[in-house]
């Protein structure tokens, strides 16, 4: 699978889904992720598992191709977002209702929109300039859900949030998983323990939505200072890693958190360095 990323040259709409799509299993395959789903386990989910979080992502593909294409079109977020809430609807149908992927058909979604833009016009810059310039204004006039979960917490403790992250060209992406996934090469040679540190750098310093929803700004405190332990320990240099994170991944169940949001920023992380 990672061969199949990041050696497809990702130039159409269609390779970019298969990429969008490919980049969300491998997330999903990845263990141990603290409070997630991953074929061992569901983590802190009761209405998920691994085969379904596959299925969504499976039927996220066209869309993701779709956006690839709007984007190449030039076209603005209202139609990135039509294509968007069509793709909420294939997701909510292929998991008889369970919200796998929200998070992603923005973030990943807005991805492939971009690679599709630059192709398109030849813009240089990457992938996360290109959102922040084409779309980030956009994005923040943009209608805001009232009741979702992450606007509720993103009111009660003044953070951004998913749109804000996308607006100012996911900084989260290119300042903190990127380098963690180039650190992790030197610290280990498989690619799924990379993926790990990645996780672990994104949870240490992301404000996620879904951590502030379920736990709280305690929770939210607890999952960082979990991560930061797990990394100045080595990260996944350390010769215990794989015990530490499993440790971390069974206190996060245990408390009920799960980062949903670093999650789907792991797998935008693996599609951009396809892409990039
Ligand atoms: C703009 C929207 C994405 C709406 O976002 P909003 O912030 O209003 O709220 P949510 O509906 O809560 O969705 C935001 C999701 O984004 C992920 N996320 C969280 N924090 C961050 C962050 N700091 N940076 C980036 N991304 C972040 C996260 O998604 C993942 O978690 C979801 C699963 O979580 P789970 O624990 O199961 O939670 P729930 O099922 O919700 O509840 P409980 O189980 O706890 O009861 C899953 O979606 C993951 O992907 C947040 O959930 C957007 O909805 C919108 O406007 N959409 C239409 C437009 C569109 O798609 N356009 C296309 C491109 S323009
Ligand atoms: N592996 C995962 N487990 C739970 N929520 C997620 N959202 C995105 N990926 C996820």
């Amino acid at each position: 699978m990672t061969a199949l990323v990041s050696s497809v040259p990702v130039v159409s709409g269609e390779d970019l889904g298969h990429a969008a799509t490919a980049c969300l299993k491998l997330e999903i395959a990845a263990y141990p992720k603290p409070g997630l789903v991953s074929p061992v386990d569901s983590g802190a989910h009761d209405d998920m598992d691994a085969a379904l979080m596959n299925r969504s992502a499976d039927a996220l593909q066209p869309f993701f191709a779709g956006l690839a294409d709007a984007g190449a079109r030039g076209g603005g977020t209202d139609r990135l977002r039509a294509i968007g809430i069509d793709a909420e609807r294939a997701m909510m149908a292929a998991t008889g209702g369970v919200n796998t992927h929200r998070g992603a058909i923005f973030g990943m979604g807005l991805l492939c929109a971009a690679a599709g833009f630059r192709t398109r016009y030849g813009m240089v810059g990457t992938l996360g300039a290109v959102v922040a310039h084409r779309w980030g204004a956009e994005i923040m006039r943009g209608p805001v859900p009232l009741h979702s979960h992450g606007s509720v917490v993103a009111r009660r403790h003044a953070i951004g949030g998913a749109r804000a992250e996308a607006a100012a060209g996911f900084p989260s992406l290119y300042g903190i998983a990127m380098p963690a996934l180039a650190a992790a090469r030197h610290l280990a040679a498989d690619a799924e323990a990379q993926r790990v540190h990645a996780l672990m750098a994104l949870i240490a310093a992301v404000d996620d939505t879904n951590l502030l929803y379920r736990g709280g700004a305690a929770g939210l405190v607890f999952a960082q200072a979990q991560a930061r332990a797990f990394l100045d320990a080595g990260g996944v240099g350390a010769p215990d890693w794989r015990a530490r994170a499993i440790a971390i991944h069974r206190a996060f169940v245990a408390r009920r958190l799960s980062p949903g949001g670093c999650a789907d920023l792991l797998a935008m992380a693996v599609f951009v360095e396809a892409c990039e």
